[in-house]
């Protein structure tokens, strides 16, 4: 596997992990997790640099969260976490964009967060990083910036659970699949978005990526 358009066809599935990052589930009023909460979003979320990110009718509190992105290469059900890294093909960045606000009312009324983190154009990815490019997922750093100011800036270090963990725990549910998308979690430093805004975010210097709120 080695281009985005095969994890882009090939995948099936978009697996997110909510507050991995102590100091993001802080930020937000929310507690730390005992186990990785995950969701999902459908693939039609995806977007690709050249298109825009679209604020979805009605938002508006609109957020971006950087994420390191753990692309499948290999199908992968109920495997254990020291097992976990042979079934990665390889990494993206991706960004879990949010609307805040459809998403706080979700969780006051125990309604899922579908529609908050699953619009249209909520899953602007990187192409694809080779696996050799990132030897250790769980050290590098992540940053995003707005109009060219840094909002975030982390490092996968700094994660709840590994990646291993992450993978391992995902597969004892959901069948992985090649081309499945497990995006990790976000740290701290999430904003809300305004029209013409210009993101750029990347992992160190290994990737970057820009896209505009439209
Ligand atoms: C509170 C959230 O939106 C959880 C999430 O997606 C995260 O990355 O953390
Ligand atoms: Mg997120």
């Amino acid at each position: 596997m080695s281009k985005l358009s095969q994890f882009r066809e090939l995948g099936k599935k978009i697996i997110c992990v909510g507050r991995n990052y102590r100091e993001h589930a802080a930020e937000l009023g929310n507690p730390i997790p005992s186990k990785p909460i995950l969701f999902l979003k459908p693939t039609s979320a995806y977007i690709t640099e050249g298109q825009m990110i679209k604020i979805p009718l009605g938002c508006s509190d609109l957020n971006h969260e950087v994420e390191l992105g753990v692309v499948i290469g290999i199908r992968a059900s109920k495997i254990k976490q020291e097992e976990a890294m042979k079934y990665v093909g390889g990494f993206a960045l991706g960004l879990d964009m949010t609307a805040r606000d459809w998403q706080s009312e979700a969780k006051k009324n125990g309604h899922p967060w579908c529609l908050a983190k699953g619009f249209d154009t909520s899953c602007p990815v990187s192409a694809f990083i080779d696996k050799e490019k990132i030897p250790n997922p769980n050290n590098v750093d992540i940053w995003l910036k707005v109009n060219g100011e840094t909002r975030q800036s982390g490092n996968t270090k700094d994660m709840i659970f590994s990646v291993e963990h992450l993978i391992s725990y995902a597969s004892q549910y959901f069948t992985l699949e090649p081309g499945d998308l497990l995006l990790t979690g976000t740290p701290s430093g999430v904003s809300k978005l305004n029209l013409g805004d210009v993101i750029q975010a990347g992992l160190g210097n290994i990737i970057s990526v820009q896209f505009t709120v439209s």
